[in-house]
């Protein structure tokens, strides 16, 4: 008979790089969790270590592996939580389709078609995708829209730009968050509004209807986005910054809770989902 009382049985694919690590330490605090599973790939120089130990804290017992872990008809609470690169997630997909298990998706820089790929994977089981994970920077971006809201057609004009500072080693640009923003601004700005990253050169006075994006990389940063409301006369700067990276990690482990406790059916889910903020 399945067990529906015991901890959730975790898998964490990334499990050896920066977030990846943060999800296994943090999931190994948590007695709601159980870790079964900490996925790499197959020529990662952590593969065979005792994912705990590569996450800075005691044995696991789990050894990071390129092989997915088969689950008795016991796990019927599991998930997958994914924090990986966009070349792995579509294996992650199938996997988590196959297997019938719930799945968090945190990787950001995903193509369209990869978009497609998850809204088609929600069909058949519940997923979570979002940008950002953490509550501070989901809560901004609705104080963002409000802003939005309110200053769209003050006199002079609003002009919107979004600065995003990361971590020398983050692959993509703008950040998954910046872009996030972004589409959630131009919704209250309307359908004329167009994206521009960056400026250079002889380009002309700033037009009403773009969004600026400017994505800087340097040292160690968790990560931090703040978007300019301009106006002729004054401005309001909506900053939001991570100290560390356990915001994004314990996020995706409330996200997996959200989708087990609340015994979440197929479909495609946002953090404003989990945290209740999909209203207003
Ligand atoms: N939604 C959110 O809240 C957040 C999202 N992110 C996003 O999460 C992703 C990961 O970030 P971060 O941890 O910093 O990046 P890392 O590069 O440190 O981690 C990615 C891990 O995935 C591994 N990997 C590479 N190929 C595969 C594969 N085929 N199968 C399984 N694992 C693979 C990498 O191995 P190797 O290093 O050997 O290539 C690495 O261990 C990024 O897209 C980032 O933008 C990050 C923070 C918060
Ligand atoms: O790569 C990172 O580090 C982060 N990536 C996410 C993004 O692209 O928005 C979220 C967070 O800002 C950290």
């Amino acid at each position: 008979m399945a067990d529906s009382t015991g901890p959730i049985s975790l898998t964490v694919h990334g499990a050896a790089g920066r977030m990846g690590r943060r999800v296994v330490a943090l999931g190994l605090a948590d007695p709601s969790f159980q870790l079964v599973g900490a996925i790499d790939h197959a020529e990662s120089p952590e593969l065979g270590k005792d994912s705990g130990a590569v996450a800075g804290e005691a044995p696991s017992g789990v050894e990071i592996s390129s092989h997915w872990p088969a689950l008795d008809e016991k796990s019927i609470k599991r998930a997958v939580i994914d924090f990986s690169l966009p070349e792995a997630i579509d294996g992650c997909v199938q996997h988590c389709v196959e297997a019938g298990s719930p799945l968090v998706v945190a990787t950001t820089g995903l193509t369209e078609e990869q978009k497609q790929g998850l809204s088609e994977a929600a069909k058949s089981i519940p997923v979570v995708w979002a940008p950002s994970m953490s509550l501070a920077v989901n809560l901004s971006m609705k104080i963002a829209e409000q802003i939005t809201a309110a200053l769209k057609d003050v006199s002079g004009g609003l002009d919107v730009e979004i600065l995003e500072r990361h971590h020398r080693f983050k692959a993509d640009a703008p950040s998954g968050t910046a872009l996030k923003f972004g589409e959630l601004i131009a919704g209250q700005l309307g359908e004329s509004t167009s994206h521009v990253h960056g400026r250079e050169g002889h380009t002309g006075a700033r037009t009403r209807e773009e969004i600026g994006y400017h994505a800087i990389r340097v040292g160690d940063n968790p990560g931090e986005h703040t978007i300019v409301f301009g106006m002729l006369g004054e401005k309001i700067e909506l900053n939001v910054a991570a100290s560390n990276r356990d915001c994004y990690a314990s996020g995706a482990l409330a996200a997996a809770k959200w989708l087990i406790q609340q015994d979440k059916g197929p479909g495609l889910y946002s953090m404003f989902d989990v945290l209740g903020m999909s209203q207003g």
